[in-house]
């Protein structure tokens, strides 16, 4: 098919997230709003891995006429466990080996023609991925990254060579409670600690701290950027990323975007990467409402057996009931890590129930849960807020740490047991949440939940966001070859809709 005969075809977007659950499960979120949006072609581009994952578990997510899937390597052995600290090894193994195979599949296709499908009118690369990047601007695609994490933290990341400069990182282990001056909107809330786990080297020199300040740093190169957040949640910091990045669409939470589209249609599928385990919600049925902790830890997080046990004895201890996640992945050193110490089996079988996979977003929903023990990956985070549920925050690495500073001290909506796990304190911070400081917690949760829901209904800063975007992508169908960097911001596109409440004053 020719050019001549494109015309008549919608824009076509490719969209290519990171092959981890958290990245895939927002980037697939956002592809299944263009595809109901109408007139719009997606290319999701997966890994292998994924894929299979996918299919496995989530294959009535991946069913719209609009969808098309795409598959590549991540570069990754098969039996590399890509959890816990070692999936870090997926962004050299991208770089090295997906990078070159993506730029040959677009080459070899005429980018990705059909006899249905322009070639890709513009490109959604997630932010860290900046081979897809690279490849858009040298072919004159229109670029936009998706970074998946909390603004707060990508700010704070942004900041890296200011944070150098001003000699607050690397962080060598003392002065962790030292306030942060040299990033702008936070300063009196984060301290050393909060920063993103990446600063907590000895020497800058350190690849992961080096990958994650340059592929930060380069995002101003694409056309616009696209954050999972909403206005009222991250006002001030979203000012200063308007600076560099004048052309940022705000359209979480995701999630409940995707909601309140699909409402009138079918409850939105999940991206899971396991099988969600249903009897939990069953359990849930027969427990008294806001009574049950729901414990988990996202899709990489790996605990020690030490942790292990910590956690189970604060959870016992606290006298509440749980409900909590173990992936069979998700103890370090052992093949299931859900042999029940003999000590705590009893309570566990009168109080607790562990599953290997929840339905989480149902989960947060369900009427017995009353809080969320938390990693605070970004989409968990989200999901809470949206729920209305209170968090305790274990933040392990990357985003998280940043993220459980915001839960706690910024926005009042849990405890941030960030750098510690004794079960002294964990039975605290649940009795606490559950229990003492209920009241307190659960109003603050329901205002923000308040304020999701605003976000993403019509007329709210999200929903409108949403539709400048697919505007903004169908407007660039028919420009010819070449998309113009944008030099001076927001000229010649949508104004982006904020509404701010400052929730830091
Ligand atoms: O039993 C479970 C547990 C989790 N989930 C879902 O899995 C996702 C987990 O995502 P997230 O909370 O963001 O955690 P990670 O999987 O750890 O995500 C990675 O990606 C996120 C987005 O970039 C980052 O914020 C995290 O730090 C990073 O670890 C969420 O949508 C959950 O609803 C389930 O469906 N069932
Ligand atoms: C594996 C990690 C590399 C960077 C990603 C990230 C981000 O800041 O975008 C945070 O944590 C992980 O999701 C990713």
């Amino acid at each position: 098919m020719g050019e001549q005969e494109d015309s008549s075809l919608p824009p076509h977007v490719l969209i290519f997230p990171l092959p981890i659950q958290g990245h895939v499960n927002s980037m697939l979120r956002l592809a299944k709003l263009l595809c109901l949006a109408g007139g719009v072609h997606v290319t999701f581009f997966v890994s292998d891995f994924v894929h299979r994952r996918l299919l496995l578990h989530a294959s009535s997510s991946l069913r719209h006429p609009s969808l098309r899937l795409q598959t590549v390597s991540d570069g990754l052995p098969a039996d590399h466990p890509r959890s816990g600290a070692s999936v870090v090894d997926i962004m050299p193994a991208i770089k090295n080996v997906t990078a070159p195979m993506f730029r040959d599949m677009m080459v070899n296709s005429d980018c990705l023609r059909s006899c249905d499908r322009r070639p890709v009118t513009c490109i959604i690369a997630d932010g860290v991925l900046s081979f897809a990047g690279d490849f858009a601007l040298e072919r004159g695609i229109p670029l936009l990254y998706f970074r998946t994490v909390s603004a707060c933290s990508f700010w704070a990341c942004f900041c890296f060579q200011e944070l150098i400069d001003a000699g607050e990182v690397p962080i060598k282990g003392n002065g962790m409670d030292l306030l942060v001056k040299s990033v702008p909107g936070m300063e009196g809330v984060l301290r050393r600690r909060d920063l993103p786990s990446f600063c907590r080297v000895d020497d800058i020199s350190d690849p992961i701290f080096q990958l994650a300040n340059t592929v930060t740093r380069q995002t101003p190169r694409a056309h616009a950027v696209i954050l999972n957040t909403f206005e009222a949640l991250e006002a001030p910091v979203l000012c200063h990323i308007r600076g560099p990045m004048p052309n940022l669409f705000t359209i979480g939470p995701l999630h409940s975007l995707l909601n309140t589209k699909t409402a009138n249609i079918a409850p939105a599928a999940s991206g899971s990467f396991w099988e969600e385990d249903r009897s939990c919600v069953k359990w849930l049925d027969s427990q008294p409402e806001k009574s049950v902790i729901y414990v988990s830890f996202g899709s990489l997080a790996v605990v020690t057996r030490e942790q292990l046990v910590e956690f189970w004895h604060g959870l016992v201890n606290s006298g509440q009931r749980f409900l909590w996640v173990m992936r069979p992945d998700s103890v370090a050193g052992q093949d299931g890590g859900s042999q029940v110490p003999a000590e705590l089996a009893e309570a566990t079988e009168e109080r607790g129930y562990i599953v290997g996979w929840a339905p989480q977003e149902e989960v947060l929903n369900h009427p017995a849960i009353g809080g969320f023990l938390t990693h605070s990956g970004w989409n968990s985070t989200l999901e809470s807020m949206v729920a209305g549920v209170p968090m305790i925050c274990w933040p392990m690495f990357a985003d998280q740490t940043v993220n459980s500073r915001f839960v706690g001290e910024a926005w009042k909506l849990g405890l941030d047991m960030k750098d510690t796990c004794d079960r002294v304190t964990i039975e605290k911070m649940v009795r606490d949440l559950m229990v003492v400081r209920k009241d307190e917690f659960v109003q603050s949760a329901n205002r923000m939940t308040q304020l999701a829901r605003e976000a993403v209904s019509e007329g709210g800063s999200s929903y409108c966001n949403f539709n400048r975007l697919i505007e903004y992508i169908r407007s660039m169908v028919g420009q010819g070859e070449t998309w113009p960097i944008l030099e001076s911001g927001l000229s010649g596109h949508p104004r982006p809709v904020l509404e701010t409440p400052n929730l830091l004053t």
